[in-house]
């Protein structure tokens, strides 16, 4: 293994490169995806909580545990917009919220 593939003494990992002026700018981008990647996290929970609200509410009032044609439209929506991996993410959202099939 390279050594500028292992993680910094400071816990960050390294950019793969020894050039400086690409290196800083790793890091600057990284930056933004670690924001990125903090909002999805917090989306993906945020989501998860309200689809299990919703689950319970509909349960509690005597209706179905899923409702397969809302879960079509969202599949649909997710690979309109992004292709086969929206599929899958979506299967992953589905399944955070209301568990699996
Ligand atoms: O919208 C609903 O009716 C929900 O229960 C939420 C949700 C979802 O996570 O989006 C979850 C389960 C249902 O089968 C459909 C959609």
């Amino acid at each position: 293994m390279k050594a500028n593939v292992v993680e910094q003494t400071d816990g960050s990992a390294q950019t793969g490169t020894d050039a400086p002026d690409a290196a800083e700018r790793i890091v600057d981008l990284r930056k933004r995806i670690d924001e990125i990647d903090n909002a999805l996290i917090a989306l993906w929970q945020e989501r998860a909580a309200l689809s299990q609200q919703v689950g319970r509410t509909r349960l509690q009032s005597g209706g179905t545990r899923l409702v397969l044609s809302r879960e079509r439209e969202i599949l649909e929506r997710f690979r309109e917009a992004l292709g086969a991996d929206g599929t899958q993410l979506a299967l992953l959202l589905l399944r955070a919220g209301r568990g699996p099939l």
